[in-house]
């Protein structure tokens, strides 16, 4: 039985997004165990130690962005790669002992993304009470039942899981919030492409002008269409950052592959994040001559070239 890991503890929307993955024809097979991990980063380390085949993290919401501890932990260690999607809606519930009123409430627990999303809502619901960080929602739940905390913004399952009542649910500052969620696996044989994948990579570009030009110019010569940057630190000196670059399409594909080699050439470091099917299924643009079909032509043409046989 395959055993996948997710940012827990039970009761996360990491959790739910992980179960969706649990079909038939879905990345994990229905009877695996799900082993629930305190952190991001156990969560991927304990996929780099082989205890877990696979985990699931969440990489970005469209309220408060990327989710730093995500990028971070996959660039930090062997290698990792997503093999898989999803996104949910997210709709927060408020948790509390039983017995316990609005007017009690002086402390609320919820993981930080959850708080950027519920910020008008606490400050109208509940304005006395101090906001206090959690490891996760779930977390924050863990510590109401232990008189930590007064409240807990959670996830609605969690209202199941631990033995609170609900102050108040379907929370959301921004009605259509999202968040997306990745399945990360140690390399290996990649997904099929679908002609509607998404390929993710982190780069580091050299310290000189228009370095990171060139990567979008690459990028935008093979007719590729980027969907998300975003800059981190790399930790080994100010100013200096790793771009986490998502573009449509599959890494088999002739246009990404002569765009990640070209990268690999231009670049101080690449790290390759995966190529996997879009959540949202929107297929991917090939401009044209950016066709397999064009690539092949070309390259066909070259050898000729180069055999004598052509000009
Ligand atoms: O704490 C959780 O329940 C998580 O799954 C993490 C997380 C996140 O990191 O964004 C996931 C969805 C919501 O945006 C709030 C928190």
């Amino acid at each position: 039985m395959p055993r996948i890991g997710y940012f827990g503890p039970e009761g996360t929307f990491t959790e739910q997004a992980t179960r969706s993955f649990c079909t038939d024809a879905g990345p994990i097979p229905p009877d695996s165990a799900l082993v629930p991990l305190e952190t991001i980063g156990t969560a991927l380390d304990a996929v780099r130690a082989g205890e877990v085949e696979a985990a699931c993290v969440p990489v970005e919401n469209s309220v408060e962005g990327s989710v730093a501890a995500t990028l971070d932990a996959l660039v930090s260690g062997e290698p990792l790669v997503a093999v898989a999607e999803t996104v949910l809606p997210i709709r927060f519930t408020v948790l509390v002992r039983p017995g316990t009123t609005a007017a009690d409430v002086r402390t609320v627990a919820t993981h930080p993304h959850a708080a950027a999303q519920v910020r008008n809502w606490l400050s109208e619901h509940l304005p006395g009470a101090t906001v206090l960080p959690a490891s996760s929602t779930a977390a924050a739940a863990v510590g109401v039942g232990r008189g930590e905390f007064d409240a807990a913004v959670a996830a609605p399952p969690a209202a199941e899981r631990y033995p609170l009542d609900v102050l108040a649910s379907n929370i959301a500052d921004v009605r259509d919030a999202v968040t997306r969620f990745l399945l990360v696996r140690r390399p290996g044989t990649l997904p099929e492409r679908t002609g509607a994948d998404r390929t993710a990579l982190a780069a580091v570009t050299a310290d000189r002008i228009g370095a990171l030009s060139e990567v979008l110019t690459e990028l935008a010569a093979h007719g590729i269409n980027m969907t998300r940057i975003e800059s981190r630190p790399t930790r080994n000196r100010l100013g200096e950052y790793r771009f986490f670059v998502d573009f449509e399409g599959h890494v088999a594909d002739a246009r990404v592959g002569a765009t990640l080699a070209a990268l690999r050439r231009r670049c101080t470091e690449v790290r390759f994040l995966g190529s996997f099917p879009r959540a949202d299924k929107v297929p991917n643009t090939v401009l044209p001559t950016n066709a397999d079909t064009d690539f092949a032509a070309a390259a066909k043409w070259l050898e000729d070239v180069r055999a004598g046989h052509s000009a």
